[in-house]
């Protein structure tokens, strides 16, 4: 008989949702054969009474978005961010000040701008934006102006977690702009042939997978009205609309090559000091550039088998490093 000894302890913190989606429990059963134990952390419970852990991983998005308006939030955060301080030693998947920053894409857009300055490589970029916090008509029009960006443009929410950010509008031209919703940012649209690739990132490994996107539009400023859309009803793998149906006879733009898209990922890793987390590109079909749009925080790996045996493969990398058996 084989005897496994449970000698380092990794929480998982998610929400119910989430982990039922991750299948933790499968996960769990995988580390117990290396000898790991999963823990799933209860937030409303004293965690050094579940502790001590090796390792947590998280996705505490929703808790840390709601703590902005809800104090039973604010207290579950600052109970877990005091646990995290008292024990140094455990490694945090992620660390929250990293993750805070994509929850805003006034900051992650900033990252995706600089991608391009910091890598200087000419084959990957990020589509031009504006942050809009103000509400009066005259500003945003001046700034779009000054800005040069062009028509059409997609408005997205500030706030880059939880269901109400994925509620977007495509504006056509300057009289469109009143359907812009601040906070928000406004990027310029960049044809891509409807199709999405998503880079799924887990340590060292990453796993692309392509998923529908929205369709082709013709360039330049027009009377259209604005499209209200919601990102999942065109970007989730079974998703199938009217606004991702591309017009017959439309070019496909060429997948990117892994070699441009494993530089990309090399770069954000560092940039951003996480481990779990996913991008979202596109490759302009004009300049056949790769081009990031959006940066996620733990996303659903959906549509990558490999997904647990590289999260457990990060674990052990991580725990070996730390040399944190307990
Ligand atoms: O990027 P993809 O692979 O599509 O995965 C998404 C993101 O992780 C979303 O997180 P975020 O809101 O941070 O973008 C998440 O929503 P929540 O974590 O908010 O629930 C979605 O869960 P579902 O809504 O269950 O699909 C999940 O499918
Ligand atoms: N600049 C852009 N050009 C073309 N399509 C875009 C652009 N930005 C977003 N999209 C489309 O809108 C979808 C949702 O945008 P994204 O920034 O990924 O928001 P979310 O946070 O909801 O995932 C993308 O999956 C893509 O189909
Ligand atoms: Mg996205």
């Amino acid at each position: 008989v084989r005897v496994v000894v449970m000698n380092r302890r990794v929480g998982f913190c998610l929400s119910d949702k989430k982990r039922k989606r991750m299948n933790l429990a499968a996960f769990a059963e995988l580390c117990q054969t290396r000898g790991i134990e999963v823990v799933e952390i209860d937030l409303s419970q004293p965690l050094d009474l579940q502790g001590p852990f090796s390792i947590i991983v998280h996705k505490l998005s929703d808790v840390i978005v709601e703590a902005e308006h809800s104090s039973q939030s604010q207290e579950l955060l600052a109970n877990f961010e005091k646990h995290v301080a008292a024990h140094p030693l455990t490694v945090l998947l992620d660390p929250l000040p990293a993750m805070r920053q994509l929850l805003d894409r006034f900051v992650s857009y900033h990252i995706m701008n600089r991608l391009h300055d910091v890598m200087a490589d000419p084959r990957i970029c990020s589509p031009p934006y504006l942050e809009i916090s103000t509400a009066d008509q005259r500003e945003i029009r001046d700034a779009v102006a000054k800005q040069q960006l062009s028509y059409p443009l997609i408005s997205k929410t500030r706030v880059a977690h939880g269901s109400r950010s994925h509620e977007m509008a495509l504006i056509f031209g300057e009289d469109g702009l009143c359907d812009a919703r601040p906070p928000c940012v406004l990027q310029s649209f960049v044809n891509h042939g409807a199709v999405l690739h998503k880079v799924f990132v887990v340590g060292q490994s990453h796993f692309t997978v392509e998923r529908p996107s929205l369709k082709n539009f013709p360039m330049g400023p027009c009377d259209r009205k604005t499209i209200f859309f919601n990102s999942h009803e065109v970007s989730k793998p079974e998703s199938s609309s009217h606004l991702t149906a591309l017009d017959e006879g439309t070019a496909l733009p060429r997948p990117p090559s892994d070699e441009v898209i494993s530089a990309m990922v090399t770069e954000l890793r560092a940039e951003l000091g996480m481990s779990l987390f996913g991008v979202d590109v596109i490759v302009n079909n004009e300049t056949e550039r790769l081009t990031v749009i959006d940066i996620n925080i733990f996303p659903s790996y959906e549509g990558v088998p490999q997904f647990f045996s590289a999260l457990l493969a990060h674990i052990e990398a991580v725990l070996g490093s730390t040399g944190s058996g307990l």
